[in-house]
């Protein structure tokens, strides 16, 4: 949890609304498994909420919650968000609110009406109607034992036209028993200093702190955050990378190094491993990164002009608000090509392997991250591809077999529109040939199944992984259809999952790389 900041009066929470606000973000997806990926990322991260999505929404999101409660979460809170109950129903009759109750979380956060426009014009329902919404669906989950999280939706459009009732809702949530009132800046318009005064009279209002959850809309939803902070506000809520509904919610990535590295709160996370967070993000949900972001970019230490180098290379401070190594990142003189050791360094201690900085292993890693990464490869989300990079530099064994040849063919026979794909291995393993033939619903499943049965008479353990999720990048767009491809594959053996990478122009020699590595590293990590 979070400490006392020396320099503020309330300590500070991030909460993460990635798997539900940040997917209302056009082109974000996750599947199930993506959002517990996600989520144990974000616990091992160290934020203190995980609102992973909107139960009555939608099966994924209702899989998730089954999912979640299996597990044990370090640090995190697993919250599940909903809305008040609907207008003249009985809370105890209305469908969404007992679907947060069998979300089995120990938080629930319900989004509520502040605004007189939304409360009359489109639910259509009184004033009052509307507070006692507010007040019955807090009351009734408080009685089921859930933390809630009251998110007064509109908070800081609804004040400018009418403080008097805005101030009724979240006084109706508190008094219900609400243990945080969230204020939302949901359609992002508000500047900084607004959001800040607004906050200040709500926190005098209700006599404690509140929470703050804004969208970017104007560009300024860190900024207005940050606002509320100096106000009093002690939980931010957001998204990683700043995905979300329209241009996006408030960038966690950016927001958290500026609350501890900059405002003094202690968040109690660790920020050597923001970076690695932001792009595992980008990977699951298949965006690419942006070179720009603030603290993680590629760009972010990124120096070009001379006379920024020329002072870099005396004292980094100079052109740099922050010593990049704090954040993950790196410092990139584009003349002189100098990055990486730490990262590798991070990473393979994460593993458990013990490398020196300086090191000829270290130094010959590095080189082949470099090549590797010039030539698409991204680590990220694949580190157990990363693993087998590491333990062959390091001369251990891992490979399993040696491949002679595979081959896969299609077929489409218009006459009875049938497709048939069909792949065959020959493969060199424990001192025999195996030539083995399958079919599958594409090259690639007809691949991974044509391997497993080569396999299996060899490595029965194998009969335990399973191929969960598979994506493909494109990585050099300008080059039509002989661009290069990055495919991500997610393993699991049923208690643990791990993902693997291959870079090719044929998206079936990607495949076949990353599916590989997923069977070496399933069989070297076997006792
Ligand atoms: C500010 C935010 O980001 S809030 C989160 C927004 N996120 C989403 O909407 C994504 C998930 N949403 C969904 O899956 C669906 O919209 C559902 C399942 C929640 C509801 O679906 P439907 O029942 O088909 O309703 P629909 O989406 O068309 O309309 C919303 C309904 O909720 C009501 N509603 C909206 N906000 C609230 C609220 N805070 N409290 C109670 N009722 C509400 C509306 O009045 C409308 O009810 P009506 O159909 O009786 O007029
Ligand atoms: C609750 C929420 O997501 C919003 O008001 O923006």
């Amino acid at each position: 949890m979070t400490s006392l900041s020396p320099s503020m009066s309330v300590p500070v929470t991030i909460y993460d609304t990635t798997l539900r606000d940040g997917t209302q973000g056009t082109g974000i997806s996750f599947s199930t498994l993506d959002k517990i990926r996600v989520a144990e990322k974000l616990d091992d991260f160290g934020v203190h909420y995980i609102e992973g999505g909107w139960p009555g929404s939608n099966p994924k999101d209702a899989a998730f919650f089954q999912e979640a409660a299996k597990r044990t979460w370090k640090n995190a809170k697993i919250t599940a968000f909903g809305m008040t109950r609907r207008g003249k129903v009985k809370v105890e009759d209305d469908a969404q609110v007992q679907m947060l109750l069998d979300a089995q979380t120990p938080a629930v956060t319900i989004v509520g009406k502040t605004w007189p426009l939304h409360v009359t014009e489109v639910f259509q329902v009184s004033l009052e109607e509307n507070l006692a919404m507010i007040a019955d669906t807090v009351a009734y989950l408080k009685k089921h034992g859930r933390e809630v999280l009251y998110d007064a939706e509109h908070f800081f459009d609804s004040f400018r036209e009418d403080p008097e009732y805005s101030l009724k809702t979240v006084k109706a949530a508190k008094d219900a028993g609400a243990d945080l009132v969230v204020l939302c800046e949901t359609n992002g318009g508000a500047l900084p200093e607004w959001v800040e005064e607004v906050t200040r009279k709500v926190i005098a209002h209700l006599g404690g702190p509140v929470g703050i959850h804004t969208h970017n809309d104007g560009g300024v939803g860190v900024a207005n955050a940050l606002a509320a902070v100096r106000a009093g506000a002690n939980q931010v809520q957001g998204t990683i990378n700043g995905y979300g509904e329209r241009v996006g919610n408030c960038n966690l990535i950016t927001v958290m190094p500026n609350l501890q590295l900059k405002m003094g709160f202690d968040l109690g996370l660790d920020l050597t491993r923001l970076r690695d967070l932001a792009f595992f993000v980008d990977e699951l949900a298949n965006v690419p990164h942006d070179i720009r972001a603030p603290y993680v970019g590629l760009a972010a230490f990124t120096h070009k002009g001379g006379l920024h180098v020329h002072a870099v290379q005396k004292l980094a401070r100079t052109y740099e608000h922050v010593d990049p190594s704090l954040v993950g990142n790196e410092r990139v003189i584009t003349i002189s090509d100098m990055s990486g050791q730490s990262n590798v360094l991070m990473k393979a201690e994460a593993m458990g392997v013990a490398l020196t900085k300086g090191s000829p292993e270290v130094q010959k890693i590095l080189a082949t991250v470099k090549h590797m990464e010039s030539e698409g490869f991204e680590f990220e989300a694949a580190e157990a591809s990363f693993e087998l990079l590491i333990r062959k530099q390091l001369g251990q064994q891992t490979r399993c077999f040696d491949l002679i040849e595979y081959h896969t063919t299609h077929r489409y026979h218009s006459g009875s529109s049938t497709e048939t794909t069909e792949a065959t291995v020959k493969i060199h393993v424990n001192g025999n040939d195996e030539y083995t033939v399958d079919e599958g619903d594409g090259p690639v499943n007809a691949l991974d199944k044509a391997l497993r049965k080569a396999l299996l008479p060899h490595f029965p353990a194998i009969a335990q992984v399973r191929l969960e999720d598979y994506k493909v990048r494109i990585i050099d767009s300008g080059s039509g259809t002989a661009a290069k491809t990055r495919v991500l594959v997610v393993s699991s053996d049923g208690t643990r999952t791990w993902g693997t990478v291959g870079v090719s122009t044929n998206v079936i020699d990607a495949s076949w790389q990353a599916l590989v590595d997923s069977l070496e590293h399933y069989l070297f990590k076997q006792p």
